[in-house]
């Protein structure tokens, strides 16, 4: 089943002068699917994820989402859209400090009105399958970058979203948290067929998905497969980046 299909999408900034940032991608992610984007600096990855997301509207082509088509929609019936089908992560956490770990995960099922014991219930299995049950009553400030995150792809995937979107989420941690983290979302995408698209710099991180696709210049420039072997597919990662360019410290070189 195809979850998110993006055809013949372009995308242009204008401006006193404009800039060209995608031409004529097309994309589909299948449900179960984990899907990296790639690319250097400047070559479209957070553009075409702010598309992806509705944050921002298409210049030319169609994204269709869970079969629906977001940009048709009104914003009262995009904002609802969001909250229930999509999932996001970011590299900041964008947890609230004043809430506790267990409130910030809860919060898109108390603006649904969801009933407290199912609440309850849905924070018990997803808190114990991401190992932050012992921290659910802390506040954000008392607990780690890595634990932030886990928090954060909990809170993002309390509401069971169609697609969870992740742009650099392992950006501001270090290389034992974004570990513990790209196994969490590997885990819940394996045992639990979440679909989801992670946009990062990151080979290590990237390595996690079963499908990498690079964009240069604003468009598909390749796509590689995972095999059975994570270490195998982390070189090819490597060799498609080197064969994109790039300047060497936006590739992380952390070795799985
Ligand atoms: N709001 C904007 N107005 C004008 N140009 C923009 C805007 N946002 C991005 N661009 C341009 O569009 C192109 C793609 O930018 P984008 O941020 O999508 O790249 P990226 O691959 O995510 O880069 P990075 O890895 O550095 O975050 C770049 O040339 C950028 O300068």
């Amino acid at each position: 089943m195809e979850i998110c299909s993006v055809q013949n999408l372009g995308k242009v900034y204008k401006g006193a002068v404009s800039q060209v940032a995608l031409s004529d991608i097309n994309l589909t992610i299948q449900a179960g699917e984990f899907v990296g984007i790639m690319g250097p600096s400047g070559s479209g990855k957070t553009t075409l994820l702010n598309m992806i997301s509705t944050i921002d509207t298409p210049t030319s082509g169609k994204i269709t989402i869970s079969g629906q088509n977001p940009f048709t929609m009104s914003q009262d019936e995009l904002a609802m859209f969001r909250r229930r089908e999509l999932g996001f992560v970011f590299q900041s956490f964008n947890l609230l400090h004043t809430l506790t770990v267990k409130e910030n995960i809860l919060l898109p099922l108390t603006l649904d009105g969801v009933k407290v014991a199912e609440m309850n219930d849905r924070i018990a299995h997803l808190a114990d399958n991401l190992g932050i049950t012992p921290i659910l009553d802390k506040r954000t400030y008392e607990i780690s970058g890595g634990q932030a995150q886990r928090t954060a792809v909990a809170r993002a995937l309390i509401h069971q979203p169609k697609l969870l979107l992740a742009d650099e989420p392992t950006g501001n941690l270090d290389s034992k948290s974004a570990r513990d983290v790209m196994e969490i979302m590997e885990r819940r995408n394996k045992e639990n067929r979440d679909t989801m698209m992670l946009v990062t710099h990151d080979p290590v991180a990237a390595s996690y998905c079963n499908r990498v696709v690079f964009i240069k210049d604003g468009q598909l420039y390749n796509e590689i497969h995972c095999g059975d072997n994570r270490g195998a597919f982390y070189q090819k990662i490597l060799n498609v980046l080197s064969l994109l360019g790039g300047t060497g410290h936006e590739f992380s070189p952390v070795r799985p």
